[in-house]
């Protein structure tokens, strides 16, 4: 397993920060925070904060941006969504997809999944695919089965060229927004358990090419245990990057 991999600080803001919240944001955050080697910070903001925190960051070539979401066709009457060709004209790089929000409150199939994965490698940009179980599925002892179910179609359909590009986040449901973390231990597992279902699709090597995040109630008091753990290549963070000041401490516990 390669060691050297991008240390990846991710701050999902979901529905919060609007354009002004968003421009005091990065007056606050960026003084915190020096650009340094092997370590990117990416940041999620909602779609109409874009433009204000891609202003706030020129300049900042370790701070990149991201879109919470996009539709997989190229255009046409979607009221709502956004495709990949306009989030790239917008200055995204990366998008999530997946994420359990997604999945859970807005009913997004794993096939949606493949879809979005497709579209955002060929329009350019690097998705970001979230799985994770549920607390019942936990429970019932299926954690890394379901895992491997919303893994398993995004890969068939990812061309081993495009590998290098892909970035996965293993997100607990149950951790998401609770304050409850999983163990670094369990999260290590699942991590290797992420790790061996690439080399089972692409073969040895292939889990070195993709950085595999953490997120779940990732605060400034666990995130340098968490990034500790084998296989753990950063963090995607939720309600803690919302504060400057906290988030900047999620960034610096990476190294
Ligand atoms: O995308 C981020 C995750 O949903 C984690 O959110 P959280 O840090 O608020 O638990």
């Amino acid at each position: 397993m390669t060691v050297t991999r991008t240390r990846i600080l991710a701050g999902n803001w979901k529905m919060n920060h609007g354009p002004s919240q968003a421009a005091r944001f990065f007056a606050d955050f960026l003084p915190l925070v020096e650009p340094a080697d092997g370590r990117s910070v990416v940041f999620f903001p909602p779609a109409v904060s874009f433009a204000a925190a891609r202003e706030a960051v020129q300049g900042r070539p370790d701070v990149r941006l991201g879109v919470q979401n996009v539709h997989w066709e190229a255009g046409g009457a979607f009221t709502g969504e956004l495709s990949v060709s306009m989030a790239a004209d917008a200055g995204a790089e990366l998008v999530l997809v997946g994420h359990s929000e997604r999945r859970h409150v807005f009913g997004e199939t794993i096939d949606e999944t493949v879809r979005k994965t497709v579209a955002v490698l060929e329009g350019g940009l690097d998705p970001v695919l979230c799985v994770g179980e549920t607390i019942d599925e936990r429970r019932a002892d299926r954690a890394e089965a379901v895992v491997v179910e919303q893994l398993g179609p995004v890969l068939a359909a990812v061309p081993v060229e495009h590998l290098a590009r892909l970035v996965i986040a293993y997100e607990p449901v149950w951790a998401i927004g609770t304050g409850v973390t999983a163990t670094p231990a369990d999260a290590a597992a699942m991590h290797a358990a992420v790790r061996r279902t690439l080399e089972e699709v692409y073969g040895a090597g292939a889990a070195g090419q993709v950085p595999v995040l953490y997120g779940g109630s990732v605060k400034p008091e666990n995130a340098a245990e968490l990034m500790s753990q084998p296989g753990v290549d950063g963090v995607l963070v939720g309600g803690a990057s919302l504060d400057p000041a906290g988030f900047a401490a999620i960034v610096r516990a990476a190294g």
